[in-house]
């Protein structure tokens, strides 16, 4: 006789498990209650909520599956899940232990076999139906959004990509954008001549009378114009992150004299302030007063000048006058543009105090804008666009910018402050990046970093690469080298040797050697190598970043590379 027992009757299970959220995505402790002959597994925010029947959700079960799920996050991996999916939706369930999962899934097979489909499912189901068309065509009309993060160390060109995105893809600069590069250029020329006359004076650099007494001029000028610029701030700034704050701090008691740049890269005129207290603030002030050079003979920089021409001081500096101060509004006055020709005109200036001034990390642009003084000087001057690209101001903080680019897609483009104190707020912005730029000046070689003055700027961005390509935060995310500065580099090269950098380096002092080798001291970085399957695989590019042409072709394959590789996820 056949003897067929009848399954014991299920209980209703019930358990407390973690879910994880579908709209905010943290996990959140339920009371999870699935009842046999039941076609839905209900779940409640607690047992008093039970008690009422008012439950926090419902898993339908009719057409659903079932299995083990394995949930691996960086931050917050979690063990022993299971995963319920319908058609349109899907629920993660946590449980507190292997048989636990099991002893759930099981229950929930069972209770799928025997489920109906109730009325009440197949409203849900034509409704979610519904929905998901509605996001479909909505996602379609989309335009998809890559986002871009800029990344690399203080000055290394980053903000320089986004004001070249700016010309190629937003049409340029606004009215107001313009006005503020206009005053950031004055800033950064009037600057960069009292550094230059700072490195005379701390070098004793030996110069002729002529240029000593533009120098002087100069200097009592611009010590008043510093205090006032100081008073009033910087106005009508379009873009607040990039206001260079150094500027504005006037209580900076760093003493380190190659150091005047407390914030790596944008004018630190407070430093030099002070240090222009001593540059014939009133005229009869002189400089190195029959002092030694270091070569040991004596400058001829001598002069106590009491006759001096003391044309800037605080006493004119009010009323009709007043305007001589006022570069923002009315643009370098025509005497201190003079002064400015004079001293960048004699070939000490151009040669041995531009060099020495490299240590006390004059921005690069100084040049361009001393060269171009005649042009900029103008009351009438409005900046072209390289004008724009050579202004140098420390970014602060993070800006984003999209660029509808083509009308195919948007680049959110991700612009962080480079220096070492900044570097923590970074991992902020690490969310669904879909490739890093990742900028280094390659013609930092033989250049010591701002923050310390003492760590060499190219090993400190090949360290910065190591730690980003290496990163498990971004396993699948392109990453794109800008090998950056190239025309500085190819100079530079010419005089200096990438051995000061890297005293292994056997090659000889061409660019394409040198600049190679530097490339790959980058590439190797990158752990397991960077093979062409590998899915984070490195794609770099020699760049200019000042070069709006050069810049266009190198962005336009960067835009292909990141398009083929990412698009498809929206096809
Ligand atoms: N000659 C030359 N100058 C460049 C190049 N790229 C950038 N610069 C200049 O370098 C200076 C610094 O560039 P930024 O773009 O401000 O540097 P950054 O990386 O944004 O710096 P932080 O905001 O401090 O992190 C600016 O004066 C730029 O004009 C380049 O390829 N060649
Ligand atoms: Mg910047």
């Amino acid at each position: 006789m056949d003897f067929n027992p009848t399954p014991p009757p299920r209980e209703t299970l019930r358990a407390y498990l973690s879910k994880k959220g579908h709209v905010v995505k943290n996990w959140k402790l339920r009371l999870f209650v699935l009842k046999p002959g039941s076609s839905y597994m209900e779940y409640f925010v607690d047992e008093t909520k039970e008690q009422q029947h008012l439950p926090q959700g419902r898993v339908p079960l009719y057409g659903t599956r079932v299995m083990e799920y394995v949930y691996s996050s960086n931050n917050n991996p979690r063990e022993f899940c299971l995963s319920v999916e319908t058609e349109h939706k899907n629920w993660i369930i946590s449980t507190g232990s292997k048989a636990q999962q099991m002893e759930w899934i099981e229950a929930i097979k069972h209770a799928i076999e025997t489920s109906v489909e109730t009325d009440e499912i197949k409203i849900q189901k034509h409704k979610s139906i519904e929905k998901q068309l509605h996001l479909d065509g909505k996602n379609k009309n989309k335009t998809p959004v890559l986002k871009l993060l800029l990344l690399g160390t203080g000055e290394s060109g980053k903000s320089t990509v986004v004001k070249q995105m700016k010309i190629l893809h937003h049409k340029g600069f606004s009215k107001e954008e313009e006005e503020f590069y206009r005053n950031l250029i004055y800033i950064n020329l009037l600057d960069g001549m009292a550094l230059l006359i700072h490195v005379i004076k701390e070098n004793n650099i030996e110069i002729p009378q002529e240029t000593l007494s533009a120098v002087k001029n100069y200097s009592s000028w611009y010590r008043v114009y510093i205090e006032k610029r100081n008073k009033n701030g910087i106005r009508n700034n379009p873009i607040g992150s990039m206001i260079p704050t150094s500027i504005l701090n006037n209580n900076n008691n760093n003493n380190n004299s190659n150091s005047l740049r407390n914030n790596g890269g944008g004018s630190s005129s407070s430093e030099l302030d002070k240090k222009m207290t001593h540059l014939s603030l009133d005229g009869s002030t002189c400089i190195n007063s029959n002092s030694a050079s270091s070569n040991g003979n004596t400058t001829t920089t001598t002069t106590s000048n009491s006759n001096s021409t003391n044309i800037h001081n605080r006493s004119n500096s009010d009323g009709s006058n007043n305007n001589i101060f006022n570069v923002q509004d009315f643009g370098i006055p025509p005497i201190i543009t003079n002064y400015i020709s004079t001293i960048w005109s004699d070939p000490v200036v151009q040669s041995e105090v531009m060099l020495q001034a490299q240590k006390y990390h004059i921005n690069e642009s100084t040049q361009y804008y001393l060269n171009e003084i005649k042009r900029i000087g103008k009351p009438t001057y409005q900046p072209v666009n390289l004008d724009i690209l050579k202004s140098r101001a420390t970014t602060n903080g993070v800006v984003e910018t999209d660029f509808n680019v083509n009308g195919d897609v948007i680049f959110r483009i991700v612009d962080v402050a480079g220096q070492r104190g900044e570097r923590k707020k970074w991992i902020n912005f690490f969310d669904d990046v879909t490739a890093i730029v990742f900028v280094a000046a390659i013609n930092e070689y033989d250049q010591k970093l701002v923050e310390d003055n003492c760590t060499n700027r190219l090993h400190e961005s090949l360290n910065l690469f190591d730690s980003i390509c290496n990163d498990s935060t971004f396993p699948k995310t392109s990453i794109i080298l800008f090998l950056n500065k190239i025309d500085l580099f190819r100079d530079k090269i010419k005089r200096t040797s990438i051995k000061i950098c890297f005293p292994d380096y056997a090659g000889d002092q061409s660019y394409e050697k040198s600049s190679n080798y530097i490339k790959n001291s980058f590439l190797s970085k990158k752990k397991g190598g960077n093979g062409v399957n590998s899915q984070n695989f490195i794609y770099f590019h020699f760049t200019c970043a000042t070069d709006t042409k050069s810049f266009e072709t190198v962005f336009n394959s960067v835009r292909d590379i990141i398009i083929s590789k990412t698009l498809e996820f929206y096809c």
